[in-house]
């Protein structure tokens, strides 16, 4: 493990100084996109500035025999496109995979001065995270490279989630984490067959009544409650994250059809500390957009709270409900999270503008 005094140090002379903060940049909706894919590819710079993150997808859902068109499409992609004030990620091949290596050795060379975050899959501890750290970093160093590339992991595996404290603070590169719900519950042996999303099987279900003569009624109909097989990995993941100052975001809505099931899914994210989730079709990215963006409702009862609250200290009742130091931090949250994201959505900012606090 490296010491506190060498865990800013560059891991190669040449490389970039590591960043000492994460920014707090927008990342509602994490878009996938297959750049070896020429209808998707041609659609990338239209998308620019709709979303807040644009990710060349090189990994699982590109063909084996597509691997190299996918990564030199996505290197004329980084070329060529002004992202403005959308992020550029990649994700790459798994460390296990016979392609991973080129993906790192052509992109960093070539796009890595234009490249946000690496995306790096099914990392199981920070031996991987290391891995990746100093590879970066020497290929920074040989490109000429100023803006450290971040690093995003997958929480996808069984071992990957007994170690997610320990990746997030691997490196001062790392940018995030996700949760990976399909390779996750293969590596679990689950019983389920999709990409993220509940599923009805996995429920409680209301008491059985009592009857007048004793005994319960175990034959009448029930109300069931689906419970979310998330909640524990998710949990764990967003304090792991918060913990070491970095973000995190849930993975993967793979019914696309399903956008009202994605939205509570997504929302449930949100209360819970994630800052974002993926969007696998265009359809899911104003869905997030509009999930992880503030309510102006929240907004303002935020902002009321705070002014009620005057150097935050003490107790206030409001509405009825007692308000104190720690409620006024919660708002804190919400107004600075609805800043950072108004400072690049003008239509968002409007909304927060025109909410009047009584
Ligand atoms: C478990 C994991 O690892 S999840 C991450 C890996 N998976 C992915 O990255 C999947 C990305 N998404 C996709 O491959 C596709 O969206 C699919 C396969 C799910 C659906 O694709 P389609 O059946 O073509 O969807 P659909 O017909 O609705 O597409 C409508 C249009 O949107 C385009 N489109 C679909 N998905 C995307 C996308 N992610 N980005 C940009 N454009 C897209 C299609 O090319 C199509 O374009 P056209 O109107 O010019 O013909
Ligand atoms: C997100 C992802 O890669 C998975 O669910 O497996
Ligand atoms: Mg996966």
């Amino acid at each position: 493990m490296r010491t506190a005094k060498d865990f800013f140090a560059p891991l190669a002379v040449g490389a970039p100084a590591p960043v000492r903060e994460i920014p707090a940049r927008p990342s509602r909706a994490i878009h996938f996109f297959d750049p070896g894919n020429p209808k998707m590819a041609a659609k990338v710079p239209d998308m620019v500035g709709t979303v807040d993150v644009l990710l060349g997808n090189l990994e699982d859902a590109v063909k084996a025999e597509n691997k190299e068109i996918s990564r030199e499409g996505l290197v004329k992609i980084g070329r060529d496109v002004d992202f403005g004030p959308t992020q550029f990620w990649t994700r790459i091949n798994s460390l296990d995979s016979p392609w991973v290596l080129d993906d790192l050795t052509t992109l960093v060379p070539a796009i890595g001065d234009k490249l946000d975050v690496i995306m790096v899959p099914k990392v199981q501890g920070a031996e991987d995270i290391h891995y990746v750290d100093r590879l970066l970093a020497q290929l920074e160093a040989k490109a000429g490279i100023t803006k450290p590339i971040l690093i995003h992991a997958i929480l996808e595996t069984a071992r990957g989630v007994a170690n997610v404290e320990e990746i997030c603070g691997a490196s001062p590169r790392m940018q995030g984490i996700s949760l990976g719900p399909a390779d996750l519950a293969a590596d679990r042996r689950m019983k389920t067959t999709r990409v993220g999303g509940g599923h009805p099987g996995y429920l409680v279900r209301q008491d059985a009544p009592a009857l007048a003569e004793g005994g319960y009624d175990f034959t009448g109909q029930r109300a069931i409650f689906q419970q979310d097989l998330w909640h524990y990995t998710m949990a764990r993941m967003v304090d792991a994250c918060a913990m070491h100052g970095i973000y995190a975001y849930y993975g993967p809505f793979g019914d696309i059809k399903d956008t009202v099931a994605c939205e509570d899914q997504f929302r449930n994210a949100f209360l819970m500390g994630c800052v974002g989730a993926w969007s696998l079709h265009p359809v899911q990215i104003k869905i997030a957009n509009k999930v992880f963006s503030p309510s102006v409702e929240d907004v303002k009862h935020a902002r009321r709270v705070i002014a009620a609250m005057g150097d935050g200290t003490g107790a206030v009742m409001l509405d009825g409900k007692m308000e104190d130091d720690a409620s006024v931090k919660q708002c804190k949250v919400m107004v600075d999270l609805a800043e950072e994201l108004a400072a690049n959505d003008p239509e968002l900012k409007a909304k927060y503008d025109a909410i009047v606090v009584d």
